[in-house]
């Protein structure tokens, strides 16, 4: 079987690590090094994996998996490098930071790929997009698609694409969250308890996106069977309209594509 480490035991490198878990991966191919010590003692107890220093974990690995801040990425670069078994293959979810940084941080020849996760991937229902660097043969796609799988959807894009798609999928998850907030909000604005409000919301949330999903029509086309002439959601979308929506999510994704450029350091 692959051995695995995952260098980074946060919010994302947890959430890929639980996945593998749960799709079968036996807990004893599976490592993280995690920095903080009290958070190694939990993910220890939670997952039963081996925790431990990122020398100890990278040199046993057939694949190391970089889930730190792109701002650590420098710094934990330099350990992986200097105890990399020579056939690895690295995978990096870092935001921004592009395979060609990463390669030229490691020895010659290693196979780089990146990776775009989201949050969903807690429940499995993430969506990744992976881009090879110089060297992955189609086996190391065949193996990174393999590992993201266990937690949601996976796409291959072209690297050139990897800020825009951190735009889109990669910081999409807060966005919609901003969406439920804002509809709980207005709900209680409008008189209605907040648990009534806040169940509405999330029940439509899930509901428009698996309709969306499912019935594979245009969002455009979902949106006017909604909205009935002079009727309640022609107002409303009047008033979104009319205070920019568009406009805001275009100015939302071009400022998350630029930020992704600048993390590339
Ligand atoms: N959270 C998100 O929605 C997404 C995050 N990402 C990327 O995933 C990466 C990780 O993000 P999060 O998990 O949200 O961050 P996080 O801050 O929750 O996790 C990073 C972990 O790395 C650990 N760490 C830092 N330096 C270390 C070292 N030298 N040795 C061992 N552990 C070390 C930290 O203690 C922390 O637990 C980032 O590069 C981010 O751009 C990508 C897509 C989505
Ligand atoms: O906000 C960030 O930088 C990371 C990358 C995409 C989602 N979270």
């Amino acid at each position: 079987m692959t051995t695995v480490a995952v260098i980074g035991g946060g919010v994302m490198g947890e959430t890929l690590v639980a996945g593998m878990l749960r799709n079968g991966w036996d807990a004893g191919d599976v490592a993280i090094a995690e920095k903080r010590a009290d958070h190694a003692a939990t993910l220890r107890d939670r997952h039963g994996v081996e925790v431990g220093d990122i020398d100890a974990v990278v040199r046993s690995a057939d694949v190391v998996a970089l889930v730190v801040k792109p701002q650590d990425l420098p710094a934990v670069l330099g350990e992986v490098a200097a105890h990399l078994a020579p056939s690895a293959l690295v995978v990096s979810l870092a935001a921004g930071v592009t395979t060609e940084t990463i390669e030229a941080a490691l020895a010659p020849g290693t196979p780089v790929v990146r990776v775009m996760p989201n949050t969903p991937a807690q429940v499995g229902a993430g969506t990744a997009a992976i881009s090879p660097g110089a060297h992955p043969s189609e086996q190391h796609l065949e193996l990174v698609e393999q590992l993201m799988a266990a937690v949601g959807h996976v796409v291959r894009v072209p690297e050139s694409q990897q800020d825009a798609v951190t735009a889109v999928s990669g910081s999409g998850p807060a966005y919609v969250f901003l969406v439920a907030e804002a509809m709980i909000e207005a709900g209680v604005h409008l008189g209605l308890p907040r648990a009534t409000a806040t169940e509405l919301a999330v029940h439509t949330v899930r509901g428009a996106a698996t309709l969306l999903d499912e019935s594979g029509t245009h969002p455009a086309l979902l949106r006017e069977q909604v909205t009935s002439p002079a009727g309640t959601t022609a107002a409303a979308l009047r008033a979104l309209e009319d205070h920019g929506l568009r406009s805001a999510f275009l100015a939302a994704l071009e400022a998350a594509r630029d930020r992704s450029r600048e993390l590339a350091g």
